[in-house]
């Protein structure tokens, strides 16, 4: 890849709004070619609107989009022809088997007749569903289903493949499993993949990430220089009283702790040499310490405010209704 090249996707100022909701608000970023980018954020804070309107599925409100070089509102046919998409609710057709279900999308996407037979079996076997071709989709678990999206998504050999949340609802390990193909796809297809995900883990196999909360993006780098700029451990205690204890930190330390995951939890410089100090000063007993370097939460609520996990707690209701909505 060199710097020259053309981003694979390009966005300035893109908005979505549906009536009084501002579901995204005016957002910058670009992706460069052969890149996994992630789409990091709760539910509800814009990923699934994004991505759609990247995907040319929605219009935007404002703002531009250009994917594989085209615009995504003037230029909606030609963004088509080089995307694939792989999205949350599964529309493969259950009474074809697997191989008929990629025909039909060979043929939807007028893939050169002589090309089909050997590019169905290539993406089969990126996703280890080979020996299944002739089986009905619907004798399939939910993490094969998946599995053969991906392999659909990939069959017309998109410059840019698009995942909303590919691994939601699976165990883990066909999440894992999901992971090793996309891992495998980034070496073996000239691809860019642009994905989203509330999973902290998976966002960390991604090359950059965009964090997104309430419809603005907060920051984009790759996970390593995220954490690195946090510049702080992640210090958590157990102690026989936590409030007095969050108290003392304040007093003596001038530092900001609250209970987290049941434990009380707080971000210093260097934290092994500060434990020391925390034992002889802070005059509350202190039962264990654990001191870990940041992660992507720890990311996140240093730009957010909230872990990820509170915020998806926020907007639960109003993910809750629109999927009643959905039905
Ligand atoms: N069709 C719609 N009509 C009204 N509001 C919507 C619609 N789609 C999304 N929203 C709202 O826009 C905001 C962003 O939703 P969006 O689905 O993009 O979030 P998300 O980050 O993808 O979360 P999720 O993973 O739950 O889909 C939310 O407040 C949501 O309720």
């Amino acid at each position: 890849m060199t710097t020259s090249e053309a981003p694979a996707v390009a966005v300035r100022g893109l908005k979505k709004s549906y009536g009084t909701v501002e579901a995204v608000k005016g957002v910058d970023f670009e992706v460069r070619p052969g890149e996994v980018f992630g789409f990091l954020g709760p539910n509800g804070a814009g990923k699934t609107t994004t991505i759609s309107m990247l995907c040319t599925l929605i219009k935007p409100t404002g703002g531009s989009a250009r994917v594989a070089g085209h615009d995504v509102v003037k230029e909606r046919d030609e963004v088509r022809r080089n995307i694939g998409l792989v999205f949350q609710d599964p529309t493969l057709d259950g009474y074809l088997s697997a191989e008929q279900n990629l025909r039909f999308h060979a043929e939807l996407y007028a893939v050169p007749k002589e090309l089909v037979a050997g590019r169905i079996k290539q993406v089969l076997e990126m996703v280890a569903l080979w020996d299944r071709k002739d089986a009905k989709v619907m004798t399939f678990s939910g993490g094969m289903k998946r599995r053969l999206e991906i392999a659909r998504g990939l069959l017309h050999s998109p410059r840019v493949l698009f995942l909303d949340e590919p691994t939601v609802g699976l165990d883990p390990q066909t999440r894992s499993a999901i992971w090793g193909y996309i891992d495998k796809l980034r070496h073996s297809e000239d691809i860019t993949i642009f994905m989203t995900t509330h999973y902290m883990e998976e966002a960390e196999y991604c090359d950059r990430i965009a964090i997104i909360d309430h419809g603005e993006i907060v920051v984009v780098d790759s996970p390593e220089a995220l954490k690195a700029g946090i510049g702080k451990d992640r210090v958590q205690i157990q102690t026989a009283d936590d409030q007095t204890a969050i108290a003392a930190l304040r007093e003596r330390f001038e530092l900001d702790a609250a209970v987290r995951e049941g434990l009380v939890t707080f971000a210093v410089p260097s934290g092994e040499q500060f434990v020391p100090r925390l034992f002889a000063e802070l005059g509350v007993p202190i039962r264990s310490v654990s001191v870990s370097r940041p992660s992507l939460d720890d990311v996140f609520m240093n730009y957010t405010g909230s872990t990820i996990r509170d915020a998806e707690g926020e907007s639960a209701g109003a993910t809750w209704m629109r999927a009643m909505a959905r039905r």
